[in-house]
């Protein structure tokens, strides 16, 4: 039989869960600096979510004034704060004016009808709107892990991770429809009762899950970031020699299955003069420039990166040698008519392409990766601003 003493200890036990998560989140977010914003706001969560369940349990104990209408509104302000921490780590962007709306809305809702014996409507109130909030967090997360290139990392990441969210918007939703039934119990969670202690038991195992799935998001995030940052060239963004020299192997390992690729590559003419003219910084700017006036013209397959220096190469998956010409003489005129604009004056600047066209004789991918380069220097050859196929 469930007495007042369990309910009371229950109550107890998540005031402690969300005390220890409220402090790990800030102890990530001021001594570790890990995503502080979305670490803050989590510490947050837990924080109002602590108080809330204080002032439920000191109800009777404390003025009424400050303990009911209060507490429901910090319940439901908590949510509104985990919806602000998941976009925070998934978009990236603390959306916190939605969540703000819908506490100001259950504020008002909360003090339309006033607290007596019958604490139904506030309990529907608050148990819809955490709901509303949690459930509208997972779909965001879902969404935002679900999308392609994800967090901006450019892989997808499993969307599922959303789950825990969903689960607890339910159990919300199961504690609101609780209190219209004929049967439905006491919304007083002290109250001893099979429901309470049911929720009270599966909210404790759900602020865990709730902690443990926005830090799991953290770690994701924080992976994702670093596997960018060892692909990527940090000037240009674009697919460092390591990373591009796997993405040729993986195309070449898919020639023998009858997957066809080509290479364009890419080498900006007279680099050093303009170095020397203008300066490094210049230079840099040129080679920031190439790589933005290039990307129309890339699919989402086709993989760019920097062999080095100014020298660039295009991976076209499923693409022959006019394909790749046809790329490449687009490429060609787009860089020649952008000037590089610097200290208030047009810079002319131009490029040089070389072609080549994976064959089944081909060993291994340097050795397309040499024919390009072939054509490429017969390009420079022939005067520059040519491609050579
Ligand atoms: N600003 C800048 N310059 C770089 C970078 N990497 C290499 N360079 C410079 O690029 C220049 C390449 O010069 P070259 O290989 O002679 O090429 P080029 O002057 O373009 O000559 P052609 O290719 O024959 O037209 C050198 O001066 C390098 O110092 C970089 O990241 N930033």
């Amino acid at each position: 039989m469930t007495t007042a003493a369990h309910t009371m200890t229950l109550l107890a036990s998540l005031i402690l869960f969300a005390g220890l998560g409220a402090f790990v989140w800030l102890a990530l977010a001021w001594v570790a600096r890990l995503a502080p914003r979305a670490s803050l706001t989590m510490a947050g969560a837990n924080a109002a979510l602590v108080a809330s369940v204080a002032l439920h349990m000191s109800r009777g104990v404390l003025p009424d004034a400050l303990t009911f209408w209060p507490g429901d509104v910090l319940a439901v302000a908590s949510f509104a704060l985990l919806g602000a921490a998941v976009s925070a780590i998934t978009a990236r962007h603390l959306a916190w004016k939605p969540g703000a709306l819908v506490v100001a809305v259950a504020a008002v809702l909360l003090a339309a009808v006033p607290y007596g014996d019958d604490l139904r409507w506030q309990a529907r109130v608050v148990s819809l709107a955490s709901a509303g909030l949690t459930l509208g967090a997972g779909v965001g997360a879902w969404r935002a892990l679900g999308s392609s290139g994800s967090w901006g990392s450019g892989r997808r990441t499993p969307a599922p991770l959303a789950l825990p969210l969903f689960l607890i918007g339910t159990l919300l939703l199961v504690r609101a429809a609780e209190t219209v039934l004929p049967s439905g119990g006491t919304p007083d969670l002290r109250v001893p009762g099979e429901f309470n202690r049911l929720f009270l038991w599966t909210a404790l195992v759900l602020t865990l899950l709730q902690n443990a799935t926005l830090a799991f998001l953290l770690l994701m995030r924080l992976i994702l970031r670093i596997e960018r940052l060892l692909e990527r060239d940090p000037l240009t963004d674009t697919l460092n020699r390591r990373a591009f020299d796997q993405a040729l192997a993986h195309a070449h390992a898919w020639l023998a299955r009858g997957r066809r690729y080509a290479l364009v590559m890419i080498d900006m003419d007279h680099f050093k003069q303009l170095n020397d003219t203008l300066g490094h910084a210049a230079g840099d700017a040129a080679l920031r420039q190439l790589v933005a006036v290039l990307q129309p013209c890339m699919r989402e397959v086709d993989r760019f990166g920097r062999l080095g220096g100014e020298e660039f190469c295009l991976l076209l998956p499923d693409t022959d040698i006019a394909g790749a010409a046809l790329v490449a003489e687009r490429m060609r005129a787009l860089v020649e008519h952008t000037p590089l604009r610097w200290l208030e004056q047009d810079w002319p600047v131009s490029a040089s392409f070389g072609l080549a066209e994976a064959e089944h004789g081909d060993a291994d991918a340097s050795a397309v990766l040499a024919r390009a380069d072939a054509a490429l220097y017969r390009a420079k050859r022939q005067g520059r601003n040519v491609v050579q196929p």
